[in-house]
């Protein structure tokens, strides 16, 4: 990472619900990051946390209810103008989890990743568009001829790498990686994660990378957030956060001790003497930035015994 950070997304108090007004349900709840030009910013939960909605709503397929995302300073929640949208469309890529799932069986490789191309109506001829098909094939280590086959003639790796390179084509320069190697063969995942290394360095991509393997997120991501129940539970640099978790979510995730216990949690909130109210009110925990970089959430007591922690 550069030594001047410049911010490249902002997620700022997300909020994104689904349902009906009758039967709302929260899947993101007041989240929010700020992810830097260069840096690999790891966001780690259960199944079901949240992690894929945040994706999706900074890819604008999810309509987000509260809060700001920026890119670049501008705003890309919510109503955008169309030469904006036809921008990000090019600027922010997305690779799937399922590289079996995510390529249409039945268009040729050629087309699957100069599909975006035609959107953005960025190659002016047809022998440009070839040339960058292969340029982009080339780069995640696949033959240029193998643009005129068929997904199905592929293994799950290569077929991970033509899912990268439409996303290259586009030359984004940020990257929004949802579980692309927890579909893969375990013996080709770490092809794929040098892959995607060594294409950031080669590019100077940014990237959103989404897992629930904290081993894959460790070693990829220079920062790492732990996202619990759509509510960010704990932020910070990567070994800050592995030599220190302080959250019981992150020090559960990363010990692979059974998770707390949903009901027990709820009861966790403390009560505490208010002396304006004259009333014991409940401690709600806040997100807080403990030390330089290290945010948790945490209500007044907890972060006591937090900073106890660090200071030992
Ligand atoms: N379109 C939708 N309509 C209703 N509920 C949804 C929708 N999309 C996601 N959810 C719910 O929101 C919650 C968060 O889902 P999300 O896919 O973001 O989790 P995740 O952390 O990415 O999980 P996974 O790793 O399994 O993909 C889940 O309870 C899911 O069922």
């Amino acid at each position: 990472m550069s030594e001047k950070k410049t911010p490249v997304l902002e997620v700022k108090d997300l909020k994104v619900t689904f349902g009906t007004k009758k039967q709302k349900f929260t899947a993101v709840n007041g989240v929010s990051f700020t992810i830097y030009e260069g840096e690999t910013f790891g966001l780690v939960g259960e199944s079901g946390s949240g992690k894929t909605t945040i994706g999706r709503s900074i890819i604008r397929i999810n309509p987000t209810s509260g809060g700001e995302i920026l890119y670049k300073g501008q705003k890309i929640n919510g109503p955008i103008p169309k030469e904006l949208d036809r921008e990000l469309t090019r600027r922010i890529q997305m690779i799937f989890q399922d590289p079996m799932a995510s390529l249409n069986e039945r268009a040729k490789v050629d087309y699957i990743v100069s599909e975006g191309l035609y959107n953005c109506r960025r190659c002016q001829s047809e022998a440009q568009r070839r040339e960058e098909v292969d340029r982009a094939l080339t780069d995640v280590g696949l033959l240029p001829e193998f643009a005129s086959r068929f997904p199905h003639e592929f293994s799950g790796g290569q077929r991970q790498r033509i899912g990268i390179a439409r996303a290259l084509i586009m030359q984004p320069d940020f990257i929004i990686a949802d579980e692309p190697i927890s579909a893969l063969d375990v013996s080709i995942r770490a092809q794929v994660l040098n892959l995607l290394s060594q294409l950031q360095k080669k590019r100077g991509l940014t990237y959103l990378f989404i897992a629930h393997d904290l081993s894959v997120v460790r070693f990829i991501s220079d920062r790492i957030a732990v996202i619990h129940k759509g509510v960010l539970v704990e932020l910070a640099e990567t070994e800050r956060l592995f030599a220190h978790p302080l959250h019981p979510y992150t020090r559960a995730l990363l010990s692979a001790i059974p998770l707390p216990d949903p009901a027990a949690e709820k009861n966790k909130q403390l009560l505490v003497y208010d002396p304006e109210m004259h009333d014991y009110s409940v401690n709600q925990p806040i997100w807080s930035e403990i030390e330089p970089g290290h945010f948790v959430l945490a209500n007044e007591p907890e972060l006591a015994e937090y900073r106890k922690i660090l200071e030992e």
